[in-house]
């Protein structure tokens, strides 16, 4: 899958040549993977609220919802059945079986937002990232985030006291193989303070927007500034 070409508000995508020849910048799928707890839904919010050209993907799931967690915000709460029915018909980007549930990523709403000009945000596993990296690779910038400690890890995902205990154990149990695919990712963030691992994202983010691959047209616009300066 190529991301459609997007008229954003990267510094690029605004310049004109004297021929009005226009930069456009190509979206991206910005991912943010980790194990569970580390920060990934809570740096995901920030990033949405500073960022008006940062559109999330919302996930379908099997699971429950948690207490506070409203459908179509946080995720399409769905049966087995149905999320059956959507892998059936290509309608997932990607799709992964994590813990005891099954995730996916609706494929329609993700092109609607790239074609909008708009960024995506995914808050997803390494199986999920690995799929995209493995169609969209070009246009996919994956982020890892680790805990400082197991212990903070533990301590975070108690006090997020959303999960019953046994919820708890099984995803402590998968942390350390959870963390083992950071060396797949383009960056890597350690969740010590939030505030500083919100800024380094949105520092990954401002930067990658502006990466001369991403931006379409540039030739044009050279070739029409040199036509305008005789
Ligand atoms: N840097 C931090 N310092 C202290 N607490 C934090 C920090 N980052 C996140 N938290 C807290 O840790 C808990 C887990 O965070 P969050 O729900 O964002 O994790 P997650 O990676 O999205 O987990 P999951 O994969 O299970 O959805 C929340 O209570 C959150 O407020
Ligand atoms: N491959 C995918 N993984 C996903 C998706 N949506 C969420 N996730 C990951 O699942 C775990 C658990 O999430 P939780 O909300 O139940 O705590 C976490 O690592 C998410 O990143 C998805 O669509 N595809």
């Amino acid at each position: 899958m190529t991301a459609a070409p997007t008229d954003t508000a990267a510094p690029a995508s605004e310049a004109a040549a004297g021929s009005g020849t226009r930069i456009r910048r190509r979206g991206l799928m910005l991912v943010l993977s980790s194990p569970s707890g580390a920060g990934k839904t809570t740096i995901s919010r920030a990033l949405l609220e500073r960022d008006d050209n940062l559109a999330m993907s919302v996930s379908v799931t099997t699971r429950p919802a948690r207490p506070g967690e409203v459908d179509g915000r946080d995720y399409h709460f769905i049966g087995v059945e149905t999320y059956k029915r959507m892998v059936e018909r290509s309608e997932l980007l990607e799709h992964a079986r994590v813990f005891d549930n099954f995730y996916g990523t609706p494929r329609g709403p993700v092109m609607d937002s790239l074609t909008a000009g708009h960024d995506v945000l995914f808050d997803i596993d390494w199986q999920g990232t690995q799929q995209l990296a493995a169609n969209a690779r070009d246009d996919l910038v994956s982020v890892f985030i680790l805990p400082p400690t197991v212990e903070e890890l533990e301590r975070r995902l108690r006090g997020r006291a959303q999960d019953p205990e046994e919820v708890v154990r099984k995803r402590m149990a998968k942390a350390a193989d959870e963390m083992s695919h950071w060396p797949e990712y383009d960056y890597v963030i350690v969740n010590t303070d939030v505030e500083s691992s919100i800024r380094s994202v949105a520092a990954i983010l401002h930067a990658e927007r502006l990466k001369r691959a991403r931006q379409v047209g540039l030739a044009e616009f050279v070739n029409g500034m040199r036509g305008a300066e005789g």
